[in-house]
């Protein structure tokens, strides 16, 4: 049983509806096209492309916050649809987009967080979360009263408070400073080390390069390369994965 499955999924999104009735203004927009990925237990998987290549959709699918129009996916096994509970239970998603409720503090914050999984007393671990995450002298903030990059440091800490085996990091460390990086890169390998999945969308390449033991690069829906960073770097040429993937997304199909 693997860590991430997802085995033909394909998305379409509705077109939008205009006019008086509502009608339907186009065919709809096909963000996935077939997409078979398995990611196994203990990886570091790094998944890559530009702007608008579905990385943010697929891994939607994945936290069942959009269902896929064809396919199927799994979380350790658990159907993100027919067992949502189970699935969403055995995942940690940090989105990129900056959401969080500006009435709580940190800490309520991450206590609310760990009362969705029903896990009360979590604060010993959401005492090395924050500071993980350097987070500790925040710990009685405000949200609304957080920088931006502090702010994302909660939705990291939001993901992990229920231990979830399976991380997934959409973007995480954009308009975050060096030391966040670093000290972030240091905790979320470590949580590799300790056995956790992890699957990571960044734009920022030598990150991937450094962290990511297998990367697949999605363009425009579909996935155009999948191997191990190593051979991918061997296979394309180039100094570098940025110089890889800018083949790559310009090859012929
Ligand atoms: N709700 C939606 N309705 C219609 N189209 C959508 C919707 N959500 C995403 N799309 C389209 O699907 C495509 C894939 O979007 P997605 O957000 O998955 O890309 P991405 O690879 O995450 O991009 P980025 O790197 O910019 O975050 C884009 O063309 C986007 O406009």
């Amino acid at each position: 049983m693997s860590a991430i499955q997802l085995e033909n999924v394909s998305k379409i999104f509705p077109p939008a509806k205009k006019g008086l009735f509502g009608q339907a203004s186009g065919p709809g927009f096909q963000a996935l096209k077939d997409i078979n990925l398995t990611v196994e237990h203990g990886e570091f998987f790094g998944l890559l492309g530009p702007n608008g290549a579905g990385k943010t959709t697929m891994i939607s699918i994945l936290a069942g916050l959009t269902q896929a129009t064809t396919g199927r996916a799994t979380i350790c096994g658990y159907d993100v649809i027919a067992d949502y509970k189970n699935s969403r239970r055995a995942l940690g998603v940090v989105p990129q987009e900056i959401v969080y409720d500006p009435f709580f503090t940190v800490r309520e914050t991450l206590r609310l967080q760990s009362g969705y999984f029903g896990l009360r007393n979590n604060d010993d671990w959401i005492d090395e979360i924050l500071h993980n995450l350097g987070l500790s002298d925040k710990n009685d903030t405000n949200m609304r009263a957080l920088s931006g990059g502090m702010k994302r440091r909660v939705l990291v800490a939001q993901a992990l408070v229920h231990r979830p085996p399976v991380i997934i990091l959409d973007e995480p460390t954009a308009g975050v400073d060096v030391d966040l990086r670093r000290g972030l890169w240091e905790f979320i390998t470590r949580l590799n080390r300790e056995g956790h999945t992890i699957l990571l969308t960044t734009h920022y390449l030598e990150e991937a390069e450094a962290l990511c033991g297998r990367i697949a690069m999605l363009k425009a829906g579909e996935i155009v390369a999948l191997d191990t960073t190593a051979a991918l770097l061997e296979r394309v040429g180039g100094d570098d994965l940025e110089e890889a993937f800018v083949r790559i997304m310009h090859a012929e199909k």
